[in-house]
Parts: C-alpha cells; sequence; structure tokens
C-alpha cells in the first residue's frame, strides 16, 4: 500500500502532522508492501530533511497514493478524486464554513474517515490532541498569572524546543496565592493536571479547596459530578446527565468565589448549563482574575461569557471589562485575563504530533485493513460519492 503525508494547507500555523520521521520509518519496517510518502512543507515541524534521513521519499504528487493523512481540513484544491483521507474535517457539526468541503468530498468520490469519529467499542475517541491542549493550557494559565502579578515571567511554550525544555523552568515559581480550578476530566482536564503537578502545585478535593485559607498553591480538578446536578436530587447519574445535561443545573458557583484561575477542559454545548453568568461576573466576590478557557467556546454560544474572541499562539491574552462587558488591555485590576487559544497543541507540535502518531499506530492502522471494522465503519463520513449511513443527517447542511 501507499500512503502519503499531505502537506498542511489550511494554515502555515499549523505545523503538525500525523506521522513523524522515525514512526514513518517503524512502518515501512514493520510491513513490507507499504511505502510512505511526505509532500514537502517548509512549516512542518519535522523538516523534510528529517524524512529523508530516516528513508522517507519526499514527493510533491501523491496522487499514486491509496490512503493520504492530513492533520486539519484539506483545502478543496488540493483534494485528489477517489481517494481515502483521514483528517479532522470538521463537518459533523454542520459547521458552516466547511460545507463547501464536504460537498466537493462528495462530488470526487472521496472516502473520508475523521479522526473526531474513530471511537472504540465504549464510545470513547481513540485519537486527538487534547492531552496537549491540557498540557500548554495550563503552562500558559500560570504564563499569564506571572506576568499578571508580575512577579514572573514564564517562557512561552511554543519558543521552547520541546516540552522536556518547558519543564526546567517549573522549580522554584513564585506561586504562593494560587488557587486554581480546573474543569473537565478528559484529555485536556488530564493534560492540565500533568503541567500543574510538574510545577509543585497541590492538588486537593473539590471540598478542601473550598474551605482552604492557607496562602499555598493549589488546585483541584472537577468532573461532571462535581460541576452539575438536578434539582432536588442528591445523588448523580453521570449516564442519566450525558443523556439530558439540560435537565441539570451548573453547582460551579462556590468556586467563582473562592479560586483566582480557572481552567477551563469540560466538553459544553447549548444543551449544557453555563458556569456563571456576565451578571455574576461584575460581582465583588467574583475571585477568578485569570480564565484560560481551554474549550474556547466563543461568546454568546459558550459557557464563559467572557470568551468573546479565540486569541492566538503569539498573542495569547487579552483582557474583559466585566462592567462594559467589552474587551480591554491584560493585565489591569479592575479587568479579568483571557487565555483562549484554539490551537494550542501546536506550541508544541512535536511533541504533540509524536503522540497522535503513536496512537494512530497503536488503535487505527490494523483497523485501516480490516474491510469489516467497525471503528472505520463509524468514522466513515463519506464514501462513493455519498454519505455513510451514521451521517445521513447531515444531507440538508450539504443539499
Ligand atoms: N483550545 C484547543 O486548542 C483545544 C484542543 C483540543 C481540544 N479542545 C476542546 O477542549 C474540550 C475538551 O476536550 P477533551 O479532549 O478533553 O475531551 P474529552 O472527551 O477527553 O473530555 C471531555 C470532558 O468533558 C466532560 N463532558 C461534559 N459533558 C459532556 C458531554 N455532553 N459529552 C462529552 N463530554 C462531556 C467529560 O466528562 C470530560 O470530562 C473540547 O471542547 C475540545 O474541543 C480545545
Amino acid at each position: 500500500m501507499k500512503v502519503g503525508i499531505l502537506r498542511e494547507g489550511k494554515a502555515k500555523t499549523d505545523t503538525r502532522v500525523a506521522l513523524t520521521p522515525k514512526q514513518c520509518r517503524d512502518l515501512q519496517d514493520k510491513y513490507q508492501n507499504l511505502e510512505i510518502f511526505v509532500q514537502p512543507s517548509p512549516d512542518r515541524c519535522f523538516r523534510d530533511e528529517e524524512y529523508q534521513s530516516q528513508g522517507i521519499r519526499i514527493e510533491e504528487n501523491l496522487s499514486e497514493c491509496e490512503l493520504l493523512l492530513g492533520v486539519k481540513e484539506v483545502p478543496i484544491s488540493m483534494l485528489i478524486p477517489q481517494k481515502t483521507y483521514l483528517f479532522f474535517s470538521h463537518t459533523i457539526k454542520k459547521q458552516p464554513y466547511n460545507r463547501e468541503l464536504l460537498r466537493s468530498i462528495l462530488q470526487k468520490k472521496i472516502r473520508l474517515i475523521d479522526y473526531e469519529c474513530l471511537r472504540n467499542t465504549g464510545g470513547k475517541r481513540v485519537i486527538a490532541f487534547g492531552r496537549w491542549a491540557g498540557i500548554v493550557g495550563a503552562h500558559n494559565a500560570i504564563l499569564t498569572w506571572g506576568r499578571r502579578e508580575g512577579k514572573f515571567n514564564l517562557k512561552p511554550m511554543y519558543k521552547c524546543h520541546d516540552w522536556a525544555e518547558a519543564q526546567t523552568y517549573y522549580q522554584n515559581l513564585p506561586l504562593s496565592h494560587i488557587k486554581l480550578v480546573v474543569t473537565g476530566e478528559g484529555r485536556v482536564g488530564n493534560g492540565a493536571t500533568e503541567t500543574l503537578d510538574l510545577m509543585g502545585i497541590k492538588r486537593i478535593s473539590p471540598q478542601e479547596f473550598l474551605e482552604n485559607n492557607k496562602a499555598e498553591p493549589i488546585y483541584t480538578q472537577l468532573g461532571v459530578k462535581d460541576m452539575y446536578r438536578q434539582e432536588g436530587e442528591t445523588s448523580f447519574d453521570e449516564h442519566h446527565y450525558y443523556q439530558h445535561p439540560e435537565q441539570y443545573i451548573s453547582c460551579f458557583q462556590p468556586y467563582t468565589h473562592t479560586a483566582n484561575i480557572m481552567l477551563n477542559g469540560i466538553y459544553w454545548d447549548k444543551r449544557i448549563p453555563v458556569f456563571f453568568s456576565k451578571e455574576d461576573m461584575k460581582h465583588e466576590n467574583f475571585t477568578i482574575r485569570v480564565i484560560a478557557d481551554v474549550t474556547c467556546d466563543i461568546a454568546p454560544d459558550s459557557s464563559i461569557p467572557s470568551t468573546i474572541r479565540a486569541s492566538s499562539i503569539t498573542e495569547p491574552i487579552y483582557g474583559y471589562d466585566p462592567l462594559s462587558f467589552q474587551e480591554a488591555e491584560p493585565f489591569q485590576n479592575n479587568c479579568i485575563d483571557v487565555m483562549a487559544v484554539d490551537n494550542l497543541p501546536n506550541e508544541l507540535p512535536r511533541d504533540a504530533s509524536e503522540d497522535f502518531g503513536n496512537q494512530l499506530i497503536s488503535t487505527v492502522w490494523s483497523e485501516l485493513n480490516q474491510s469489516d471494522s467497525r471503528m472505520i465503519y463509524k468514522g466513515t463520513i463519506a464514501l462513493n460519492g455519498e454519505l455513510n449511513k451514521p451521517y445521513e443527517y447531515l444531507q440538508d447542511y450539504v443539499n
């Protein structure tokens, strides 16, 4: 089989790749009939020469390849008819900006397998970048706090060679007054706690967090059971919550009076209650001064009203004035600092790509060769010019 690694075409800042040079080499060594070709790219986090030095061919024309691997949406002009593509298409929520992309995929009779739709038998996603978004998100939260307090300047993650370098700056940071609440227990939430643990910030239970008045750096992590409840109910049925989140109310309020940093890493959609309102943010007892919103849904369709726009890797922080509801200069006493970078794993593209490639190899690669794989069937959005059965609900969007 011939496999092509695509040059990312959506934005220059997308420097990640699905397989590293070493992973390509290992796969070729393992499978005798496999040949991997890499489209040249001046922007990719692994240079063309790094692939070549592992014996992988650089090739502009990938029309001989059956399977093409990208990361972000492939521009329509780069799509080759009748091939199998794997990438994040961002079409399953009927995103308007990718309607033409899906139309074109159908016209060109492309088989589209979307990484976001690849799940194991328990329904959990098998391949994602979320852990790295959490790792970088927590780094940026503490960086923002250091600058806000004027106490320290943490080197931005994207300026570090890799995560190992960033970790060398975590010793002896003056973090004494930090009270940080992490929302979410998935990839992002758990990635964030990796960074916080390395920084020596003490993890405590949600209950202790609300009661702790000592000037020591602490954090707590909240899952859905800590954040939502049904009115009049004392127990929490997680399965029921996922089925009917609209029947629940938020119990996040006490943390808005206790924490000074919030790292938001929990999934949210319009059925789920918001954590707090614009009005809540005006109150004197709203103590949160830094919000690292990794989930990064943009207001008004968001759980956090101050996430009024996404920010960028090079300019990650903006201020939010809770009285005027407007954007303001960052690091002002009367304002809240927002870190809302929506492509955080790109700050550590080499580490994130390697991890992603390992997940691809260990969970997806062998499935791709099985004609009856449930995982691949359920992850396939389009084939032979039609929507695959699980995605027929997209027909009106395509039309
Ligand atoms: N800013 C970025 O660069 C970036 C990168 C990756 C992911 N994200 C976003 O971060 C968020 C979390 O991603 P993740 O990888 O941790 O996801 P995940 O599936 O690993 O974890 C999701 C978390 O949200 C909770 N949750 C609450 N309601 C849910 C629901 N109805 N369905 C599913 N989960 C629900 C889960 O219990 C879990 O704690 C997502 O919104 C994702 O799009 C942002």
